[in-house]
Parts: C-alpha cells; structure tokens; sequence
C-alpha cells in the first residue's frame, strides 16, 4: 500500500477528523508527525480502538454523544459494525432530539450557517469553509420542516449533517466532500425565540421574494465555487420545497429528498406489495393523507409510474390517488383552502365517477373517505400522531383483502399508526412499512412475527446520490429516479416470499444502494447526460474504486500532501 502524503503536524493533525487516527498512529508516525508525548503510549487497531468507542457508547446516558465524531475512521467503521443497532442514533429517530436540543447540546461546530443577517459575507463564509477544497456533495435545509418536528431554525445543520453521514456509511460519499450547509433564515419557533441559549438569528422566518433571492444567492454561489457538486435539500417547508426544486433542476445537479427520495422509496415498497397482493398500480385506490412535501413527492411519483408503467392516461392516474389533508379531502367544494402549488389534477370533483358518488357538502374526513372510497393503499405523510386509529384501520380493512398501509411520518412520536396495532385491527392480514424502525410484530393467525419494512428515503438517496456523483451528470433526471426505484424494488424480500419484509433491511443497505448507484449511472449514460466513457462492464469496479472505505492508510510527511 503507497503511504498517504500528509501535510498536518502536531495537535493540528489530531484536531483534523479527516486526517486523525488518534491512538491509532503508529510509533513511526509519531514520530515523523510531532506528536510524541501527545498520545498515551500505546498504539491500538482500529478494532481495538471500535472496542473502546463501542463500551463508551454503550455507557454513555446519552447516545447523542456520538454526533460530531473526532475521527472519521474510527467513527464511521464502528457504525458500520454495529450498522443496524447505531443508525437510528446518528439517523431517524434519535437525530429529531439531537436536532431539537441543538443549541443546549453544541459542543464543536460541523457544516456552515449562513444567514441574511450576514448576507454580505456570504460568498466569503463559503470560501472560508471551502479552505480551497473541491466537494462533491452539498446538503442544505433552512429548517422550516424538520421531520415531523417543524421550525428548528439554526438546528437545520442537524438534519444536513445526518443525511450527509448516511450518504457515508450507505454509499460510500467522501465525508471530506460533503458540505452540510444550514440556511438561518430565522424561526417561528416560540420556544427557540424564547430560549437564551438558542443559537441562530432571533427574528421571524424570513418569506417571499426577499427569502427566495436569498436562497437563490446561495445557489449562484454552489454554482460559481463548487459547479460540479450535487445540491440536495432538505426539510425545507412545504410552500418552498418544490418551487426551489422546479426552479433549478434544469441547471444544476439538484434533489429534494422529501419530495423525490420518498416517492421513489415508496413506489418501491408499493410494486413489491403489489406483487404480493398480485395488482397493477393503475387499480389500486391510493389515500395518500397529508399533502406536504412528501405525500405531494409520492403522488407524483405514484402517478408518473402509472402513466409510464401501466399505460394509463395523465387523467386517469390522477384518479388514482385520493389526497387528504388537513381539511379533508382536496375537492372542488373547499378549494379556498387548497395551497398554491397542490397539482389541479388531484383536485378531486365534488362527485366522482364511478361508484364514489356525490361528495357530501364541505370537509369530509379520512374516515368518510375511506368507507367511501374503499382504498386499497393508505399513506400517511401528516405528522399527526395515531390518526391511523381503529377505526379508520377496521373501516380500510372492510373494503379491500391485503390492506398496504405505509405510517411514513417521522419521527417514531409522530407515526400515524404502531405497526402491531395495524396487524391486530387487521387480522394479520395487513402489508406494512413505516418511516422509522419497529421492531418485528406478531402476526395475528400466526407464529411467525412480521418484519416491518422501514420505508425511509435514506434506502435510496445515498445510491441516488452517489450515482449522480460518479455519473459527473449535470442534472438529476426522472429517469435516474426511475432506475434507483426499480433496483430497488427488484431487490425487495417480499417479491421471492410474501411474508418477507417490504423492502430490503438496512443491515443491508449499503450492498442495496450500490446496486441503487450502479443503476443511476448507467442511467446517466444512457440519457447522454454523462460523458462517462467506461465500458458497461467495467462500471461496477470504477464505482467501487471511488467508494470511500473507513480503514486507515498509512502515513508520511510531506509538506506539499494533503491538509484537510
Ligand atoms: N419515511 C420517509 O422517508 C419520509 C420522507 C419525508 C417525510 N417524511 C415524514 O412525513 C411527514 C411530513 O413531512 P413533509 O416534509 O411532507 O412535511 P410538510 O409540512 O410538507 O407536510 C405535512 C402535511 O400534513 C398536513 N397535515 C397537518 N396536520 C394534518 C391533519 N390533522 N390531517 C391531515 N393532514 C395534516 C399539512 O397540512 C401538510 O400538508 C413528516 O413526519 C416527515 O418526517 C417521511
Ligand atoms: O429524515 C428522515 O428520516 C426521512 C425524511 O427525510 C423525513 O423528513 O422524515
Ligand atoms: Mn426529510
């Protein structure tokens, strides 16, 4: 193995997460690198350093604890090991605490802040986080929708920092290129205004055009200083989450994770619960019950597919989804109370074809609409904490054989439905997945225990991601989307046995997202929107040579090497 040439010396080496190997530096190293009598004497493996990492975990009180990691090796390979039980600590759910408490748990900084405060020094905050560097990863969020959680203000970084250690851990993204970036644009969060320790700019959320050529700064300028690097957004509120998408994806490689990740990771879960319950898409009767980001995100994916898949007219795939929001049902009778931006085509007529009939006057709710519409699919993307309750479940039940029912509201304390509650109310005969993990449930019927697919966009944005990357592709297509859907469908446990879990297990994700990657590329290339020039057969190890492993290289100095 060729040494790496390091730049870094002394506690500047041991400071730097992407350069530290902490305990783990030899006694060459040492010496070469100034950093005698800095370290106990000893020298470990990475094994056993990830013993040591691992019993401190464990005996922490708090699990937040591994957030902000010294270094990255260490870190990231211990997460590894342990993948399934450590994910949903750096991930969904425990990240929506972290994210909650962020300025009373600060300890170092990670990412960047910028805010309209400090506008005119934006380009230079940039170029001070950038230090000269090339990324190819940026993931931003203002923080107006956090999970379910809402308004975090300054907190944001909490939510670009995780995604951005997913794209790590699951596809192999270079955690020295990636940029979590939070867009302080102010909060209408009480609490945080309130709180002496809040740490963001104390002033109302910043709205309308003022708020979008702030954002659009920020995007001239990823645009001027990083013009290859992918730009994912995250969590930001409804009202903008789409526009900003629509606004760049023409121009620059661009993704909205809550709009595009969680339709292809739920159009995934749904053909594989189709082949299950042996239905085509263009059949089914899809409630999809809050018509934010994600629930919009899915019904376009939902209706595309069925257009591109089973053959059906835009007009027809429309009818296929059933949207529920706060209000009830989106229908002509309370238009005044449909947001700008929900796709007409949704909007449904205040009497509906078929054996729906005529709508009863005014709001009418998922309930009404379930006994009405007989839904054969239930979504739920609302935050609203058990609104998938007996009854509504019962009532589902009634009208349809194998009711797939997906509760994606994140965080667990905002899941519209317990997974073994949906088993009891449906005599085990419902298909299940969720946003976060559960553990397995009892199948009612049954001795065997049903395992809950967890259906959460971090299954397919890394590969996605990733695919985009190595790709070099100047956009982020639907055709790309398409293909990271369809890999991972094909790879879902229930399409080979129909008590196997929705979608493949996490422990598994990062052989899923590789094939998620390999997929994209070859999508890219085929759209003619990569100039990759690497024969079909070889692109499985160019992939894999550009995949970041956390193991050690060794060591040696060099003035003119590598300093970040
Ligand atoms: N599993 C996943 O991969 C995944 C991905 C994205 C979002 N989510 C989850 O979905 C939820 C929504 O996220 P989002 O980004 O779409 O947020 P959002 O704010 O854009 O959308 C939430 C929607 O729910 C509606 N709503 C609120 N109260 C309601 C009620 N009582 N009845 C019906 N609808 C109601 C809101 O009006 C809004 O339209 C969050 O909990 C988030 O964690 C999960
Ligand atoms: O962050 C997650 O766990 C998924 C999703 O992006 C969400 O907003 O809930
Ligand atoms: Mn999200």
């Amino acid at each position: 193995m060729t040494a790496l040439k390091v730049a870094l010396k002394g506690p500047s080496l041991l400071l730097n997460p992407s350069l530290n190997k902490g305990s783990a530096f030899t006694r060459k190293e040492r010496e070469e690198f100034g950093l005698m009598g800095l370290l106990p004497i000893q020298s470990n493996s990475l094994e056993e350093q990830q013993n040591r990492a691992y019993e401190q975990y464990q005996n922490h009180q708090s699990n937040l604890s591994l957030r902000t990691p010294q270094n990255w090796v260490l870190f990231y390979s211990l997460i590894i090991r342990h993948l399934k039980e450590m994910f949903p600590v750096i991930y969904t759910p425990t990240e929506a605490e972290a994210i909650a408490n962020f300025s009373h748990l600060f300890r170092r900084p990670e990412g960047i802040w910028l805010s309209p405060s400090d506008e005119e020094h934006m380009e230079q905050s940039l170029i001070n986080v950038m230090d000269g560097q090339e990324f190819d990863l940026v993931v931003v969020s203002d923080g107006e929708a956090i999970l379910g959680i809402g308004d975090q203000g300054s907190g944001a970084i909490g939510i670009s920092s995780a995604k951005g250690m997913i794209y790590t851990l699951v596809a192999g993204v270079d955690p020295a290129r990636i940029l979590p970036v939070a867009l302080d644009v102010g909060t209408n969060n009480k609490d945080l205004l309130e709180d002496d320790m809040y740490l963001g700019w104390r002033h109302e959320r910043m709205r309308g055009e003022t708020y979008l050529k702030f954002v659009d700064k920020f995007v001239s300028l990823i645009r001027k200083h990083q013009p290859n690097a992918l730009l994912h957004f995250e969590d930001f509120g409804v009202d903008n989450a789409q526009k900003l998408l629509d606004t760049y994806r023409d121009e620059h490689p661009v993704f909205n994770d809550d709009v595009q990740g969680t339709g292809a990771v739920t159009l995934a879960t749904l053909q594989a619960a189709l082949i299950v319950t042996g239905g085509k898409l263009s059949e089914q009767r899809i409630i999809s019950f809050g018509a934010g980001s994600a629930g919009l995100g899915i019904a376009r994916q939902l209706r595309d597919a069925a257009i591109l898949l089973d053959g059906v007219s835009e007009e027809e795939a429309n009818k296929l989804i059933f949207l529920v929001d706060k209000h009830g049902l989106l229908k002509q009778g309370i238009s005044d109370k449909i947001r700008d931006g929900i796709d007409r085509g949704f909007v449904r007529k205040d009497r509906d074809e078929k054996d729906i009939g005529e709508w009863p006057e005014g709001e009418n709710d998922l309930l009404e609409v379930i006994k009405r519409v007989k839904p054969t699919v239930l979504i739920g993307t609302s935050t609203v904490a058990g609104a998938f309750n007996e009854e509504i479940v019962r009532a589902m039940a009634e009208g349809t054989e194998r009711p797939i029912i997906l509760p994606l509201s994140n965080p667990t304390s905002k899941c519209e439905a317990h997974p073994k509650d949906l088993m009891k109310w449906t005599n085990g005969k419902a298909l299940i997945a969720t946003g976060s993990p559960y553990d397995p449930v009892d199948m009612p019927g049954s001795s065997e225990k049903y395992e809950v697919a967890e259906c959460n966009n971090a299954l397919v944005y890394p590969g996605l991601g990733m695919g985009a990357i190595v790709s070099k592709a100047d956009r982020v297509t639907d055709k790309m989307i398409v293909a990271a859907c369809k890999a991972l469908g094909d790879m879902s446990p229930a399409r080979k046995d129909p008590k196997k879990p929705l979608l493949p297990d996490f422990e598994d994700a990062q052989a899923v997202n590789m094939e998620i990657a390999l997929a994209v590329v070859k999508a890219a290339i085929d759209e003619g929107i990569s100039d990759l020039k690497v024969p079909e057969e070889d692109l499985r190890s160019y992939l894999e040579e550009r995949t970041w492993k956390a193991e050690y290289a060794e060591y040696k100095y060099d003035p003119e090497g590598i300093a970040f």
